[in-house]
């Protein structure tokens, strides 16, 4: 997918925005701060800022069909979920097509006979995803549009929306303030700061530029590697990153990949080699640099390979341990 979005009208804060994803990424991530232009942009691409210069492509056709799902669900309130859906899937190409793959992959089968009117707002934001998905389009942009639904729902419908839109070569652009989502499942991440896309492309990439670039919270890092053979005793799978056995929570099969996004105030640095701690996650690396935030807390940058992952610590723990730039420690984390 790529697009151009320009909107300089006054009145408006201006919003300049250029993006290339590559052919292989179904799932962009894209996140600011408040007021940043997250949903201007996502109306631009949609066609819904008149007022906006828009260029915009997908891999699968030039003028792709753009369909958006907004925060507030905007289901038609006299009508049965099942009659929302009946009403989206007349848009699509196939007007014939079951919808159980939609309200399914949307976890709200159980829905179809209720009065929209009545559902929770996590149970209608479900449906209006099901719904957007039922009239098939292109390009579909969330805009924060999964916030009501609990964690667990939320990042399984993420995770099968990823494989739905993997098979059906569907794009989809999910805007969110929870970057631990975006970091999970986006293949690639935007970072929009005052109507500019400051950094996009490879999640980790951008996980950086937010770590050490902006002033923004949380402080992630994302580990990544594949899946080695499943220990039936426990319910986590065991993975190698940079030829180093770390742990995260559910099950994955042999080989396959497996991403563990780990926050840097959960990062806890010894010298030690052997791990008598609770702290499953033990990963060798060196220190790359050390940056005070405050006077009380520093940002540790730590590599081993391509791997980079931050700590953040106190400066009574960096002179405890005598901590300085090239040391090999061993950062200790929980399973995320
Ligand atoms: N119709 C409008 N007229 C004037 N200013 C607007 C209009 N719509 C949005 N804005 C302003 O444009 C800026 C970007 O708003 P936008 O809603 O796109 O931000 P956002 O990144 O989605 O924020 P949030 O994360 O809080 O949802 C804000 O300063 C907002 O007040």
């Amino acid at each position: 997918m790529e697009f151009k979005v320009r909107l300089n009208t006054q009145g408006r804060p201006p919003l300049e925005a250029t993006a290339a994803f590559s052919a292989q990424s179904v799932l962009l991530g894209l996140t600011g701060p408040s007021g940043a232009g997250k949903t201007t942009l996502l109306r631009a691409l949609a066609g819904l800022e008149k007022c906006a210069q828009v260029n915009v492509s997908s891999y699968r056709r030039s003028s792709p069909r753009i369909m958006m799902v907004f925060s507030e669900p905007c289901l038609f309130p006299h009508l049965s979920v099942e009659e929302n859906l009946i009403l989206a899937r007349q848009y699509s190409a196939d007007s014939g097509a079951s919808l159980t793959t939609y309200t399914a992959l949307c976890h709200c089968e159980h829905l179809l006979g209720r009065a929209a009117v009545s559902l929770s707002s996590g149970e209608a934001q479900r449906v209006a995803l099901a719904r957007a998905l039922a009239s098939q389009p292109d390009i579909l942009l969330i805009d924060e549009g999964m916030g009501a639904i609990d964690s667990a729902t939320r990042r399984a419908i993420i995770s099968g929306l990823k494989q739905y839109a993997t098979k059906t070569q569907l794009q989809v652009v999910l805007v969110s303030h929870d970057i631990s989502d975006l970091a999970l499942y986006a293949d690639e991440l935007a970072l929009l700061e005052a109507g500019s896309l400051v950094c996009a492309g490879q999640v980790a990439r951008v996980l950086g530029h937010y770590a050490t670039e902006t002033s923004l919270v949380p402080c992630l890092s994302l580990l990544e590697g594949k899946a080695t053979d499943p220990d039936p005793r426990y319910p986590y799978h065991r993975f190698l990153c940079e030829g180093q056995v770390l742990y995260a929570h559910s099950r994955a099969s042999f080989e396959e990949h497996v991403r563990l996004v780990v926050d840097a105030r959960q990062v806890s640095l010894d010298k030690m080699d052997v791990n008598q701690s609770t702290l499953v996650n033990a990963f060798a690396c060196q220190i790359v640099s050390m940056d005070t935030l405050s006077d009380a807390e520093l940002r540790v940058t730590l590599r081993q390979g391509d791997t980079t992952l931050y700590a953040i610590i106190s400066h009574l723990s960096r002179d405890r341990l005598g901590l300085t730039a090239g040391d090999a420690v061993t950062a200790r984390f929980k399973l995320c």
